[in-house]
């Protein structure tokens, strides 16, 4: 059993519920079986990936869903064990980079992580596009013909991708012997090889470091006639203008409350489920625009309570809870041992990979509903200040728990002139 999210995600450009004239765009866009490098960017949520996969269906068929994931196995050197425990979470690569418990040496950390990045990048996407490609093209079926001839059946070939699900491959790149401490990472990646074009989707392309993207520049040129990008970005100001140019950006703006409306309408009619508008508009409100967020709240609603009621109370994420409940630490005290617990806590979500700039956004919102109205402007100023810093750095939370620290400072000495001024 699967949930809404997975079994009602639109799988053909035709069923996209919204932005229909953007699906007509890139409809008309394939028509030459061919496209440039593409940058989709967007909030989370909005519809990114489904219209990729979409896309690249329209173009290869179906056997494009057979998709997979591919896992590489990396070296990593590590030099002694003084080493850096937070890593275990997610690192801010555009692969979902995950590491098990990869310590590094504290005192190189930035620039081995920025040097390893790079390198991964270049070789996996170079490996993706020229080890593999004879490998693919012996295994693949011969490209649909435009209009196929009216007598020909073509023999029925097995499934490449299918072959390959059975046993996936592992790659090892060798560091020198003589480092001490080596762990091994899994860097995954998806890739998807048709014909002679082999396309790489790389997520969170916001996330890869500058040097990061400029190799996947210098890749991209190099393999302009074999390998296309797709690359998805939540936010465009992190990409370097230089892979900006190099792609065709599409913009998929948050789905309108309206559409959420209707998209959640429409899955529950499929499931045989009456849902009051009212609920639908409550729903949609409370996602943020999120139509992910949105699906999944009202399926949890669904399971606490049908048949819905328009003033149903509704299930909100439980990391959502944890952050609106660090605010309320921060404002109930101000102490380095407060600052220590709510230190804990954002070690905690951070682990359990709730993205920065969502723990940021709602922390904020979480300090200024609690705060009065003279301190909201301020907080907001210091808030801007320090998310720049998360983008410039590469320790967010060094930059969340200094902003934390700030708003205490900034809330107690606020608190002391109020007392002060009223006796
Ligand atoms: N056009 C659509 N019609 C109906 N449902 C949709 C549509 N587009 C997306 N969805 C639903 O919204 C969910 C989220 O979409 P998707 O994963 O494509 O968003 P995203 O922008 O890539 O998000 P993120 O950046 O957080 O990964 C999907 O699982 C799917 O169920």
């Amino acid at each position: 059993m699967s949930l809404w999210v997975d079994k009602y995600r639109p799988n053909n450009l035709q069923k996209l519920d919204f932005h229909c004239k953007q699906a007509n765009h890139l409809r008309n866009l394939l028509k030459e079986g061919d496209f440039p490098h593409l940058l989709f960017y967007g909030p989370s949520g909005a519809g990114k990936k489904t219209r990729i996969m979409a896309l690249l269906k329209e173009l290869y068929g179906p056997g494009v869903e057979r998709l997979r994931m591919e896992h590489m196995s990396f070296l990593v050197a590590i030099d002694e064990m003084n080493i850096l425990e937070d890593l275990t979470g997610f690192t801010r690569t555009g692969f979902s980079l995950r590491t098990r418990g990869m310590p590094v040496a504290e005192s190189e950390t930035d620039e081995n992580i920025t040097e390893y990045r790079v390198e991964e990048l270049k070789n996996t996407v170079e490996a993706a596009v020229t080890e593999k490609k004879e490998e693919v093209k012996a295994e693949l079926p011969p490209p649909l013909p435009q209009s196929p001839p009216p007598t020909e059946v073509p023999p029925p070939t097995p499934t490449p991708v299918e072959e390959k699900k059975e046993e996936p491959k592992k790659e090892e790149v060798a560091v020198p012997e003589s480092i001490a401490h080596q762990e091994s990472i899994s860097l995954s990646f998806y890739f998807t090889s048709q014909y002679s074009i082999t396309v790489i989707i790389l997520n969170e392309t916001d996330h890869l470091t500058r040097e990061a993207q400029q190799a996947l520049r210098r890749t991209m040129e190099k393999y302009i006639t074999t390998c296309r990008l797709i690359l998805c970005a939540n936010s465009m100001s992190q990409v370097i203008p230089a892979i900006r140019s190099r792609c065709l950006c599409i913009r998929i703006p948050a789905p309108t409350h309206e559409e959420i409306v209707s998209v959640l309408t429409n899955i529950c009619k499929k499931e045989g489920l009456t849902i009051p508008p009212e609920f639908a508009l409550r729903l949609a409100q409370q996602s943020d625009r999120n139509l992910r967020r949105a699906i999944l709240m009202c399926e949890a609603s669904k399971v606490q309570q049908y048949p819905f009621q328009i003033d149903q109370q509704i299930v909100e994420p439980d990391w959502k809870i944890y952050i609106r409940d660090t605010a309320k630490l921060i404002i109930s005290e101000q102490s380095p041992k407060k600052l220590l617990e709510v230190r804990t806590r954002l070690y905690e979500l951070l682990v359990h990979s709730i993205p920065v700039n969502v723990l940021f956004k709602y922390l904020l919102e979480g300090l200024l509903a609690n705060c009065d109205s003279d301190l909201k402007s301020k907080s907001i100023e210091m808030a801007a200040m320090f998310e720049h810093r998360i983008h410039k750095g590469s320790k967010p939370i060094f930059h969340i728990e200094a902003y934390v620290a700030s708003f205490m400072a900034m809330y107690l000495q606020f608190m002391e002139d109020t007392l002060s001024n009223l006796f």
